[in-house]
């Protein structure tokens, strides 16, 4: 009994060491630990040659039944697991959490031996019953454990390695291990991290049959971690109480146990509320949507489910107790801001400035290529500020002819000038007080009228047209451009004062071609075109064109796009038929209209004007004829337009 002598003399020299007070040192090892407690607590004979207990057929179809929320999602799983180690001499083996062997999977050529062993259904593997071994000190230490050869108690079992891992269930209670022992030479972390893997998967999808018919959350710090093993699970009752985390869950949100969290409401521990995020999470059709913790403020992304048997009522019972029409609009309106970005980082941080400074009186500027979402963010900082009932208005100093800037800003008293409304204008200006004014466009604003902006910022005061008695105005301003700031105070457009007062934040909105969250943008803009219809799909190889193509219109041509392309898909699925030409040739523009060599570039602006121009003269057969009857304009308008943004109709022109 050469090996027995070595436990034995292995054991005499951890007890002397313990003895001699370098306890520290040997409490620092799981196995060191585990034998003393084996030898002082257990009071086990390392040379005991007797095999483990069994419990009686009764019994183990008892303790079956009462782990029967896990033993059906492990049996799947434990199959799996073994046809990953095939060819391996192995068993793959449940206990419950008192270390009785419920269930085993193994090699025909191993589980003779591993019977002769004790490794069978019904046997206690408890490190009580056992001494040190994989599933017994594995249910001890709560972790993941390998227990390898001789690092078993009982010479009997030095034969074996085993990797186990424990299944904790909603509550983080431990339930039940998870173990692989093996007679072979696997590799040890091999094993482990597929154990560990699996008694994960084990645990999720307990979790999420568990509480089917409760309100779930899934969520995590990168959306395309969300449904997949690594995801946190939360379950809510109807009245919103938290009932039940996964380890994930628990992991993510930085607490130690289930009890921390366990009554919260969902708002104690992200920035929402559950009716509103079960709304946002319909409106995206499931895709995760962002969310901040309260703790820390950090972003996740989340999804909440309505209860099974719910969504198949298709009642609101929850929405419904809290309100769930003002509620949600209101709520939702709140998060719009959230909604903005789905995990690019330049956007996410677009979003957390915007927060930062919201309520602050601070001026706001926005730069960002056009159909980049300028307005929408304005808007939705709007909503989500305190100023939220206050009016919202905007003014797109472009679209005014430069007459009538001042007249629509500032407005004007009854009888003002020759032409003037009899009963006065209030102006833009005046009718944003107390909410959120927004200037679209400020680049366009002719430099007269900006000396009269930058007093309005600065008195805050309005002085009306013809008017001697300037009236006091609270607004938060919010400006956006396409152009170069800069560049025109450099050039003497745009006076320089102005534009340091106009930034008192300034943030740039990327152009889509750059968006990392390209993929979910593109889900999302099609969620919202398709009113939420949950059928709505995109296959694989248009989602890839449209992920390829470089967008000069931004998410406005996107959004108009997948307009067009719903229209069109057949079953409710958008394929590559769907899409323009345009883009399956992979390339803007088309090398038909291609500028000739030594024309000036477009900028972007004009990029994106070409675009939705070629885009009609496609849909009219390029019979301009027709377009410029559609568009209510003269042909003369269309061919100008055509040759300031070099497209040349190479067709024969039908009209
Ligand atoms: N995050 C978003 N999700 C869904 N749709 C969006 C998003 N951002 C913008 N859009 C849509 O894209 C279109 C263009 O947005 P918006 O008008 O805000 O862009 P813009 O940058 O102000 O454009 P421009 O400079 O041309 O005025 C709108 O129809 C808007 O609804």
């Amino acid at each position: 009994m050469a090996d027995l002598n070595l436990i034995e003399k292995h054991i005499r020299s951890v007890c002397s060491t313990v003895s001699l007070g370098l306890a520290e040192q040997a409490l620092q090892n799981r196995v060191t630990q585990s034998w003393i407690r084996c030898l002082k607590d257990y009071r086990l004979d390392p040379g005991s040659p007797n095999p483990p207990l069994v419990v009686d057929t009764p019994e183990l179809k008892e303790r079956i039944e009462r782990l029967s929320d896990i033993v059906p999602h492990a049996k799947m799983e434990m199959a799996n697991l073994y046809q990953q180690l095939a060819g391996s001499q192995l068993a793959v083996v449940l206990t419950d959490a008192d270390g009785v062997i419920l269930s085993l999977v193994g090699d025909p050529n191993f589980t003779k031996t591993g019977a002769k062993l004790g490794l069978m259904e019904g046997a206690v593997w408890s490190e009580r019953e056992q001494g040190t071994n994989g599933m017994g000190t594995c249910l001890v230490e709560k972790s993941p454990i390998v227990i390898h050869r001789t690092e078993h108690f009982f010479a009997r079992n030095i034969s074996l390695t085993c990797s186990a891992g424990p299944i904790f269930d909603g509550q983080g209670r431990l339930r039940a291990v998870l173990d692989v022992s093996s007679q072979s030479a696997l590799p040890q972390q091999y094993a482990i991290a597929l154990v560990n893997m699996s008694a994960q998967m084990i645990e999720n999808q307990a979790f999420m049959s568990t509480y089917k018919n409760d309100y779930i959350v899934r969520f995590h710090s990168r959306p395309e971690f969300v449904y997949t093993l690594n995801e946190g699970a939360l379950a809510f009752s109807s009245e919103g109480r938290l009932l039940a985390a996964n380890r994930s869950a628990l992991f993510q949100l930085g607490v130690r146990s289930v009890s921390e969290i366990s009554g919260c409401d969902i708002s104690e521990l992200f920035t929402t509320a559950l009716p509103e995020l079960i709304a946002r999470s319909t409106k995206s059709s499931f895709h995760p949507v962002p969310v901040y913790g309260v703790r820390h403020g950090s972003r996740f992304f989340a999804v909440a489910q309505q209860p099974e048997n719910l969504a198949r009522r298709s009642s609101q019972l929850f929405v419904s107790r809290v309100s769930p029409v003002k509620a949600s609009s209101e709520a939702q309106q709140r998060q719009l801001i959230d909604m903005l970005e789905f995990g690019d980082p330049k956007m996410a941080h677009n979003v957390y400035c915007a927060k930062r400074v919201l309520n602050r009186d601070i001026p706001i500027l926005l730069y960002g290529e056009t159909g980049t979402g300028k307005e929408m963010f304005a808007k939705a900082i709007h909503l989500a500020s305190n100023r939220a009932d206050k009016p919202y208005v905007a003014v797109n100093c472009a679209s005014i002819p430069d007459t009538l800037i001042e007249s629509e800003l500032f407005g004007y008293k009854p009888g003002a000038f020759t032409g003037a409304n009899r009963e006065g204008r209030r102006g833009k200006i005046l009718q944003a007080n107390g909410g959120t004014l927004f200037l679209d466009e400020i680049g366009d604003m002719p430099l007269p009228l900006q000396a009269r902006l930058l007093r309005v910022l600065e008195e805050r005061e309005v002085l009306p047209l013809g008017s001697e008695v300037p009236v006091k105005v609270d607004i938060q301003l919010i400006s956006a451009t396409h152009r170069n700031l800069s560049e025109m105070v450099a050039a003497g457009a745009f006076r320089e004062d102005l534009y340091y007062r106009l930034q008192g934040i300034a943030l740039t909105l990327p152009p889509l071609r750059l968006r990392a969250d390209k993929r979910q943008l593109i889900q999302h803009v099609l969620a919202e075109a398709a009113g939420g219809d949950e059928r709505v799909r995109i296959d694989p190889e248009a989602l890839t064109v449209l992920e390829e193509y470089d967008w000069p219109g931004n998410i406005r041509q996107l959004r108009n796009l997948l307009r067009t392309a719903l229209a069109l898909c057949e079953n409710n699925t958008i394929t590559v038929r769907d899409l323009p030409e345009e883009l399956l040739r992979g390339r803007h523009p088309r090398p038909r209209e291609l500028p000739p060599s030594g024309e000036p570039a477009l900028n972007s602006l004009e990029a994106a004007e070409r675009e939705a121009l070629i885009q009609e003269l496609e849909r009219h057969r390029w019979n301009i004829t027709n377009l410029a009857r559609h568009l209510n304009t003269s042909r003369n308008t269309i061919y100008r337009k055509m040759k300031r943004l070099n497209i040349r109709n190479l067709n024969s022109d039908k009209s």
